[in-house]
C-alpha cells in the first residue's frame, strides 16, 4: 500500500498548490490539513485563532493531521505543523515528508500578492517580509529535521512536482 506524502514548509512555499498537482500526477487523493479544519469547524483559521488562540488552533491542527492521514494520499500541511515534535514524529513514521524550501523574500512576494487573510492571520504582528524572515529563522531547522527530502520551491509548480517524483522515484499516473 502506498504511503502518504506530507508536504511541509513555510506559508507561501506552495504546499496547497503543489499538493493538488502532485496528487493528480500520482492518481492519489489530496487533503489539506487547513481545509479539513475549516470544514470540520465551519470556521476560518483567523476565526479559530480569534476564538481559541494559537494554542487552540495548534491542537486542532494535530487532530486534523491524524484525520487526513491515509494511504495513497498527498497531504498539504499548514506552515506551523512542524512546531510540535509529536507532529514531526507522526509524519516521519507514517509517510514520506517533503520540505518545499524557498527564501523569505520569495514567500513574502507570493503572500503580498495573494494574502488570503482568513487563512493566514499574522503570526508576529510584523510586516510580511520581516515576518517571513523571522519565521524561517525560527523554523528552518524544524523543517529540515522533519523532512526526508528537501525540494527547491522557487520553480513552477510543475517543476516542483517533477522534482518530488524524482526524489521519491515515483512515476506519474499517466
Ligand atoms: N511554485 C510556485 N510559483 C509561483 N507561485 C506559487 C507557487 N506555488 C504557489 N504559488 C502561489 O503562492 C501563493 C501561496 O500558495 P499556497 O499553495 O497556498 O502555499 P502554502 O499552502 O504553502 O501556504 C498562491 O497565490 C499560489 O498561487
Ligand atoms: O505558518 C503557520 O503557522 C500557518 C500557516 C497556514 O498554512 P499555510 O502554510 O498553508 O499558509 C495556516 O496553517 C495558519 O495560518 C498557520
Ligand atoms: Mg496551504
Amino acid at each position: 500500500m502506498s504511503q502518504p506524502i506530507y508536504l511541509i514548509g513555510a506559508r507561501g512555499c506552495g504546499k496547497t498548490t503543489v499538493g493538488e498537482a502532485l496528487s493528480r500526477a500520482l492518481g492519489y487523493a489530496f487533503r489539506d490539513t487547513d481545509h479539513h479544519l475549516q470544514l470540520s469547524t465551519q470556521r476560518s483559521v483567523a476565526q479559530i485563532v480569534a476564538d481559541e488562540g494559537w494554542d487552540g488552533f495548534r491542537a486542532r491542527e494535530t487532530a486534523s493531521l491524524k484525520a487526513v492521514t491515509a494511504p495513497a494520499t498527498v497531504i498539504a500541511t499548514g506552515g506551523g505543523m512542524v512546531l510540535a515534535e509529536h507532529n514531526r514524529r507522526f509524519m516521519r513514521e507514517h509517510g514520506q515528508v517533503i520540505w518545499l524550501s524557498a527564501p523569505s523574500h520569495i514567500l513574502a512576494q507570493r503572500l503580498e500578492s495573494q494574502p488570503e487573510a482568513a487563512q493566514r492571520p499574522t503570526l508576529t504582528g510584523r510586516p510580511i517580509a520581516e515576518e517571513m524572515g523571522d519565521i524561517l529563522r525560527q523554523r528552518a531547522h524544524l523543517y529540515r529535521d522533519a523532512a526526508h527530502h528537501e525540494v527547491n520551491a522557487m520553480q513552477s509548480p510543475e517543476r516542483v512536482v517533477d522534482d518530488i517524483l524524482q526524489q521519491l522515484s515515483l512515476a506519474r499516473a499517466s
